[in-house]
């Protein structure tokens, strides 16, 4: 049995070890898997290492080179010397499955049978869904033909996934970047099979993340990108103009201003950004994933003014909630009037008009032939729920944007067959489970329901005609 690294294994060992804090070293050879755990008992930290050996395995060396405790020659050659030996060679159709022989299949099957194709994975949060997607259209691209128009939409189905990464996945207590959304990718395929074109469906964005998280989580990565990666440029434009309108209003802060890095807004200044408790992310450059980001937005096609309009409406969420409200009388009151000329000025809306919109709501009536209009005022709890619901509806608006500009990249109207993969984001249970992983904890269900179901069915057949038993499907 050999284990790969991967954060259920890291919870299996903190399960298993109940103080266990991190895996540092985890290999395996010849059936014995080696892992050095770091401890924290109170403060101390302590260095410990176990060694577990697993039963009933072939010796046969190490599947993965990587694996192997030292990586020299000798030991490259002593590992395929023992599975030569063994008949344990590397040969894709021996191993066992493996997610390259799964791809291979797949387009095979489809050029073969001429027949759509369809993966499903499904699997806990951590269990590693996105990675093996991933793992399937860089093969599929990789082992596919065609020209440079072919390449670029090659190349566009793979930068989606940083891209959509950036903005639908988010830092759990489970997994350091997971999918906050479900997304459904088709790969259009030519008669040569060549992919022509793709398609990405998208469902469920947790677009709650935006106003809250949970303690040990974060917001979507592209806020902590943007604020880390921008340039000094772009973080006066997006994330400092507020200073600029301040001048302009106060004059006698301009002093004090003028004084000011324009270029850094610390991260906890934002309100949005501070529930989860930390910003950093272990292993995670923030800085250097906006520029994949940027990278990603530019292989789509974006122009610098589309770039710059996401940017600002991202940014303009983040100062959206820095707006408080106060009780005056038997409403609300924005607490700061200054604080809502940032968002309004990202967003390109009247500021009167943002703040009434957010103090006040329009309430038609009707009776009989007779309709009216009103605005009603809000109270400071409505105002809040009012503004959260405006940040996450925007949010959810700029995905569906993004979705749909990936799309546009790689549109066609050729006709062909095509390989869809189902990766939708993994069963979790919280302390207290939002209307969100109701949702996704009752898609994940459905589709465990769907695989037991087929294989279930699967053996039934086999057993036809041998054994008599009940059905269960
Ligand atoms: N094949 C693999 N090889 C090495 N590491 C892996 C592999 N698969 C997953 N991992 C590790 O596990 C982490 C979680 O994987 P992934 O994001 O694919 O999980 P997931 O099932 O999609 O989770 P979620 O439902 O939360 O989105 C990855 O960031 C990576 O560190």
């Amino acid at each position: 049995m050999l284990y790969k690294g991967g954060y259920s294994q890291h919870f299996f060992f903190r399960w298993l070890f109940n103080d266990a804090v991190s895996i540092t070293r985890l290999f395996s050879v010849d059936g014995i898997l080696t892992f050095t755990l770091r401890l924290e008992k109170t403060s101390e930290k302590i260095q410990k290492v176990y060694h577990w050996q697993s039963h009933n395995v072939k010796l046969s060396g190490v599947d993965d080179m990587v694996l192997l405790p030292k990586i020299s020659e000798d030991s490259i050659v002593e590992n395929l010397k023992k599975r030569y030996m063994d008949d344990y060679i590397f040969a894709p159709y021996e191993n066992p499955p493996h997610i390259y022989a799964l791809a291979d299949d797949m387009y095979r099957n489809l050029l073969i049978d001429n027949e759509n194709q369809c993966v499903i994975i499904s699997g806990e949060s951590g269990a590693g869904k996105t990675v093996a997607a991933k793992y399937i259209m860089s093969y599929i691209a990789r082992i596919s033909g065609g020209g440079s128009r072919v390449q670029h939409i090659k190349d566009v189905i793979l930068e989606s996934n940083p891209l959509l990464e950036a903005f639908g996945n988010a830092k759990t207590v489970r997994n350091n970047n997971s999918s906050r959304f479900g997304k459904y990718v088709e790969i259009l395929f030519g008669s040569g099979g060549q992919p022509e074109g793709g398609r990405i469906s998208n469902f469920l964005l947790e677009k709650s993340r935006v106003t809250t998280q949970n303690v040990g989580e974060r917001n979507f990565h592209i806020f902590y990108q943007l604020c880390t990666g921008a340039s000094d440029a772009m973080k006066s434009k997006y994330i400092n103009f507020n200073f600029i309108i301040i001048i302009i209003i106060i004059i006698i802060i301009i002093i004090i201003i003028i004084h000011q890095d324009f270029g850094l807004a610390p991260l906890d200044y934002y309100h949005y950004l501070s529930y989860g408790g930390n910003h950093k992310v272990e292993g995670t450059n923030d800085a250097h994933d906006f520029q994949e980001t940027l990278k990603a937005m530019n292989v789509m096609g974006m122009t610098d003014q589309e770039q710059t309009n996401i940017f600002q409406i991202v940014s303009g969420i983040l100062h959206l909630g820095n707006v408080m409200f106060v009780e005056k009388g038997n409403y609300s009151e924005i607490q700061d009037i200054n604080s809502i000329s940032y968002p309004a000025f990202l967003f390109e809306v009247d500021q009167y008009h943002l703040k009434s919109k957010l103090t006040s709501r329009r309430f038609d009536s009707k009776w009989g032939a007779q309709s009216d209009t009103i605005d009603v005022t809000l109270n400071v709890e409505q105002a809040l729920y009012t503004r959260n619901a405006l940040a996450k509806g925007i949010y959810a608006r700029l995905f569906d944007y993004l979705v749909k500009r990936v799309n546009g990249a790689m549109e066609t109207n050729a006709p062909g067959y095509n390989i869809g993969i189902l990766d939708i984001y993994g069963f979790e249970i919280f302390e207290r489970n939002g209307f969100e992983q109701f949702c996704i904890n009752f898609v994940n269900e459905k589709l465990q329901q769907i695989f037991i179901e087929l294989t279930l069915k699967a053996e039934q057949v086999g057993f036809d005609s041998s054994v008599t038993f009940i059905y269960v499907f």
